[in-house]
């Protein structure tokens, strides 16, 4: 393999971090990468902004599928390396060009060291919102080129390089994106009296919604909602006519997000009473649970265990959302974690993944599949 070309891979799509469904150059690059492969067992086929690409087996019993997100974040990245995002305003600050450039990893040798069984890889776009694992799997290609297994891992700064992390189960939370759009009575600073202030009112709500995870969900089911985003009012001496509120819930329970959104929107309808005003919800983009075929999991940490230069470490589950989760629930699969050992975290301006463990995914993953389809 050649390692230096795909550390040029990673830093080349590094530089044009793309958002959901926007990601253009992004699947150009890749295309033009893969059509300079030997085509003879190849197919590739385009959906949206994701590529589908099948290596066709030699005596094929099963397809074997691993699926790469391609989107990046809405973040100004502050690395200050010299392969820094060209794109202002936006990075890889999740690892997918490291997914991806594994991915690419994984089709140049299976191109030149074909499987008794298909190998299926998904390029796959707007991970970070709004989605696109499930419009993906009701596309008719998903459907003609099912895999009969999954595979996809995530980045993980907080373990070394060297280190695969994973369990059994429940993974990665389920995940909801929240919006809140709060109208009162805008006015002069110097009359609160003759208006109703939507920054008060949205304060106040941030507040009231931190105590649903306190008060209103089993403390031994966790969950989280976080307001990433408050807006509202347009200068200092005017009262805010509007205020806007994104955040995202998460639970690991299923039943836990139906609670939680109750809540909410009880909350939310108080608001309308205590601070007069009219309110919206919007529950934007929502993401099934990942969960790990038991099976499956065992059978990779075992094998994984097996190789010298991996350390296998059984985590906990996460509140991290992931969209693969939904790839999970129609078909047999695992996701890991691979350590890339950053000091700053996932979607973090200054996130530098270690690019060693671009080889130990790519030399552990041929070897598994290669098992796999024995
Ligand atoms: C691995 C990771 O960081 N995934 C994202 C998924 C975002 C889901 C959605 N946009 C939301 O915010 O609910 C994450 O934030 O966990």
């Amino acid at each position: 393999m050649n390692w230096d070309l795909f550390k040029k891979m990673r830093r080349d799509l590094h530089q044009i971090p793309e958002l959901g469904f926007k990601e253009f150059k992004t699947q150009a690059y890749l295309l033009e990468y893969l059509k300079s492969l030997s085509l003879d067992r190849l197919e590739i086929k385009t959906w949206k902004t994701g590529i589908f690409v099948k290596i066709q087996g030699m005596n094929p019993k099963k397809t074997i599928g691993y699926r790469a997100d391609i989107d990046g974040l809405p973040i100004t990245e502050a690395t200050g390396l010299e392969f820094e995002s060209l794109h202002p305003g936006q990075m890889h600050a999740c690892g997918h060009d490291f997914h991806m450039t594994i991915a690419l990893g994984l089709i140049t040798y299976f191109v030149e060291n074909p499987m008794e069984d298909h190998l299926l890889f998904i390029f796959q776009p707007a991970e970070e919102g709004p989605g696109g694992a499930e419009p993906m799997l009701k596309t008719n290609i998903m459907q003609e080129w099912k895999p009969d297994l999954i595979i996809a891992l995530h980045i993980a700064p907080e373990y070394p390089v060297g280190t695969i992390a994973t369990k059994e189960g429940l993974l990665f939370a389920n995940t909801s994106e929240l919006f809140i759009d709060l109208e009162g009575k805008g006015g002069h600073a110097a009359y609160p009296h003759q208006t109703n202030d939507m920054v008060v009112a949205a304060c106040a709500l941030v507040t009231q919604l931190q105590s649903i995870v306190s008060r209103n969900v089993d403390p031994l089911d966790s969950a989280v909602i976080t307001i990433g985003k408050i807006s509202g009012g347009t200068v200092q001496n005017i009262i805010a006519e509007t205020a806007r509120l994104e955040g995202t819930i998460r639970t690991l329970s299923v039943e836990s997000m139906a609670r939680v959104k109750e809540r909410i929107e009880a909350l939310v309808k108080g608001m309308e009473v205590g601070y007069q005003c009219q309110t919206t919800i919007d529950y934007g983009a929502m993401y099934h649970q990942v969960y790990n075929q038991e099976e499956i999991a065992r059978d990779f940490l075992a094998f994984a265990e097996k190789k010298e230069d991996v350390e296998v470490v059984i985590c906990k589950e996460a509140m991290t959302g992931e969209d693969f989760g939904y790839m999970l629930k129609e078909i047999p699969g695992i996701m890991f974690w691979l350590g890339v050992n950053s000091e700053n975290g996932l979607h973090h301006s200054k996130l530098n993944p270690d690019e060693a463990a671009i080889r130990i995914a790519i030399n552990l993953l041929t070897e598994y599949i290669e098992y796999k389809s024995l």
